[in-house]
């Protein structure tokens, strides 16, 4: 993959940065004074060379967005931002509207635009209160809808595209799980599926818990087998076309997993 290979050279991160930031800061200052569609909070539209990365992980459920879009923050020092991972500390606070988000994301429904766009809205709000400029965004945006209003807040640098088989989709969404003490994620899945009709073999070996973990582990509640093909289906309708909406924009850069993405960030910080 031609993408695979400019990225591969030791300064490649910065390199990159320092492209993206100079091809789309004329971008960022012509929409300075646009309406914000996240409602009284508005991300400061910086010049994106005065600002830290702006990017967005896409890919199914159970692809792995959250594992590798938390060690390459760790990388680029930006934070991680999971909607997913809003949505479900909005449900452990049972506040106002937990109530009503349980039934969502127990039947692999999406949540509202309104909701999911406060909830970030109040993250990114509480970030920039700490001094932070950059994000990777892990679950947002999931519809075109939210793209276009994304777009109309702030110029995303890049958008990464993790891709794996729908029958492995489905085994590493029921390995996940969660410390119910530290947080942390985990995956007992095993994966091994041979090469067929042209199509590589593919191994992963499951991301297992420390022993301090071991006994702490959860499962989340829409982790059944039921709700995860439900989560796909939606995912294909309504989330696969932002795929052309940021190839369209030159944004997007795709990685066949394990293989592409491992031999390229995850080798050369050391992790495998
Ligand atoms: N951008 C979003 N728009 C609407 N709903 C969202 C969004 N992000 C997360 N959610 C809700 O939170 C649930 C869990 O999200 P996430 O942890 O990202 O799951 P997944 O494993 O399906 O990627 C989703 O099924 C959905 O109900």
């Amino acid at each position: 993959m031609a993408a695979v290979t400019r990225f591969s050279k030791p300064s490649a991160i910065s390199h990159v940065r320092r492209c993206l930031y100079s091809s789309s800061a004329v971008a960022a200052e012509s929409n300075q004074h646009a309406p914000s569609p996240f409602g009284d909070y508005k991300i400061t539209r910086r010049n994106p060379s005065e600002r830290n990365v702006q990017w967005v992980f896409l890919g199914s459920p159970g692809v792995g967005k959250g594992t590798y879009a938390s060690r390459l923050s760790n990388l680029l020092g930006v934070p991680h931002i999971a909607t997913g991972d809003l949505v479900r500390e909005e449900l452990a606070s049972s506040g106002p509207i937990a109530k009503q988000l349980t039934e969502i994301v127990n039947q692999g429904k999406l949540v509202s635009d309104e909701i999911i766009i406060s909830l970030l809205s109040k993250r990114l709000k509480a970030g920039e209160a700490k001094g932070e400029s950059g994000f990777i965004l892990d679950g947002f945006p999931r519809t075109i809808n939210q793209a276009e209003i994304l777009k109309g807040v702030t110029d995303i640098d890049l958008v990464v595209n993790l891709r794996l088989p729908e029958s492995v989709l489905i085994e590493k969404c029921l390995g996940r799980r969660i410390c119910g003490q530290c947080g942390k994620n985990f995956n007992v899945a095993s994966i091994d599926v041979k090469g067929q009709n042209g199509s590589p073999a593919i191994c992963m070996a499951p991301l297992l818990p420390p022993s301090s973990c071991m006994s702490k582990l959860v499962t989340r509640s829409d982790d059944t087998e039921e709700v995860v093909k439900e989560r796909l289906r939606i995912y294909n309708e309504k989330s696969q076309p932002l795929e052309d909406y940021y190839r369209n924009q030159g944004k997007l850069m795709e990685f066949n997993l394990p293989g592409d993405y491992c031999s390229f960030i995850a080798g050369r910080a050391g992790w495998v």
